[in-house]
């Protein structure tokens, strides 16, 4: 799966019935995800990170740059087509599963509907489909006439994890899968996501604002901010050896991540996506932003290799690979006292 040059603009009505303004979600996204790979998504709220993984999956089609399946444009292809590579190639799994699960169908008739849909098979085909994707995510076979609020969170988030297998995608995006259940069931939630990836040879893209979750469940990490991509590297590399002002600052606050936890102080709140800054868009809160920064967004500075352990970055004045979370946090609070 490969998104290119991917921008999404929608509009809001953000002052009064007769306003509307443009949001711009996601500008410039270029993203691959290799077969059976794992990329995680990380970046705080507001920066994009569900309008990628819609746009990904095809429920939206972005404004403008392509989103390519096995090299084909999804949006170029014929719309029967279409439906039939994002309905059978494609899965995704949302948040709350009390709300992505249809409250008056059995678990049977959820399981089902896709493969009927699809034409899967004979109806007795399906009906051992279901029986097998039930045991697939850990159900019992007696709860297959229950109905999604007779259902435990968990549960409810393995019926909608065995709705989006149903019809052996190749890719599943997972967005926040656990955000919405227990602490007590999002560690077997996390592990039947990682046995059914393994087992099953799943790509996947996963979404959270749990950034040790993310680095747990992935082979590839990338920070958005404000709309854009500005980092990408291997999950082992990016939460110790970020390169990129923003994502040492977001790692530096995440509990239990680095040790001694020393958040880096930023200046000011995420500015509005429907005006982000010129330029580069964390300029405005970065304690090593000048004119330069204000002037363009910096292409893509790779450490020269093209290979799934490709270290990406965009900014004009990285951090140097010996600066520590504390020399950082010492530069942020000068520059603050500066200002
Ligand atoms: N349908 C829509 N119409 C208008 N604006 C939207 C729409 N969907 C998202 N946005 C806006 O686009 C931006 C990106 O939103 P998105 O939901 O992708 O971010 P996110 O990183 O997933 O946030 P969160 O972590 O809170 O879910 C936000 O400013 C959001 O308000």
């Amino acid at each position: 799966m490969t998104v290119r040059d991917a921008h999404m603009v929608y509009s809001a009505r953000t002052g009064g019935l007769f306003r509307s303004d443009r949001v711009y979600a996601l500008t410039g996204a270029d993203l691959t995800v290799a077969p059976r790979e794992t990329v995680g998504v990380v970046g705080e709220s507001g920066c994009g990170k569900s309008t990628l993984a819609r746009v990904l999956v095809g429920v939206e089609r972005p404004t403008s740059g392509t989103v390519a399946y096995r090299g084909r444009d999804l949006w170029a292809m014929g719309a029967a087509e279409r439906r039939e590579t994002i309905g059978t190639r494609l899965g995704m799994i949302f948040q709350d599963p009390a709300t992505a699960l249809n409250r008056r169908l059995p678990v049977r008739r959820v399981l089902r509907d896709p493969l009927d849909v699809h034409r899967r098979g004979t109806p007795a085909q399906r009906e051992e489909r279901v029986r097998e994707l039930m045991s697939l995510v850990g159900l019992p076979p007696w709860l297959a006439d229950a109905l999604p609020g007779q259902l435990s969170g968990g549960q409810r988030q393995r019926v909608a994890i065995a709705r989006a297998l149903a019809l052996e995608p190749e890719l599943v995006i997972a967005d926040e899968p656990t955000s919405a259940l227990d602490v007590s069931v999002r560690a077997q939630i996390l592990n039947l996501l990682l046995d059914l990836k393994e087992r099953l040879g799943l790509a996947l893209v996963f979404v959270s604002h749990d950034i040790q979750t993310v680095r747990r469940m992935s082979d590839r990490v990338i920070t958005m901010y404000l709309g854009r991509i500005v980092e990408e590297a291997p999950a082992g590399e990016i939460t110790t050896r970020a390169r990129h002002p923003y994502t040492r600052a977001l790692f530096s606050a995440t509990p239990g991540l680095l040790d001694p936890i020393e958040p880096i102080p930023l200046a000011g709140p995420v500015p509005s996506a429907v005006r982000p800054p010129s330029g580069c868009p964390f300029r405005t809160r970065c304690w090593k932003a000048d004119e330069t920064c204000a002037a363009s967004m910096p292409d893509f500075v790779a450490d020269g290799r093209e290979t799934p352990d490709v270290h990406r970055f965009r900014c004009h004045h990285p951090v140097g690979e010996t600066e520590s979370t504390t020399d950082l946090v010492a530069q942020a609070t000068s520059s603050k006292e500066r200002t």
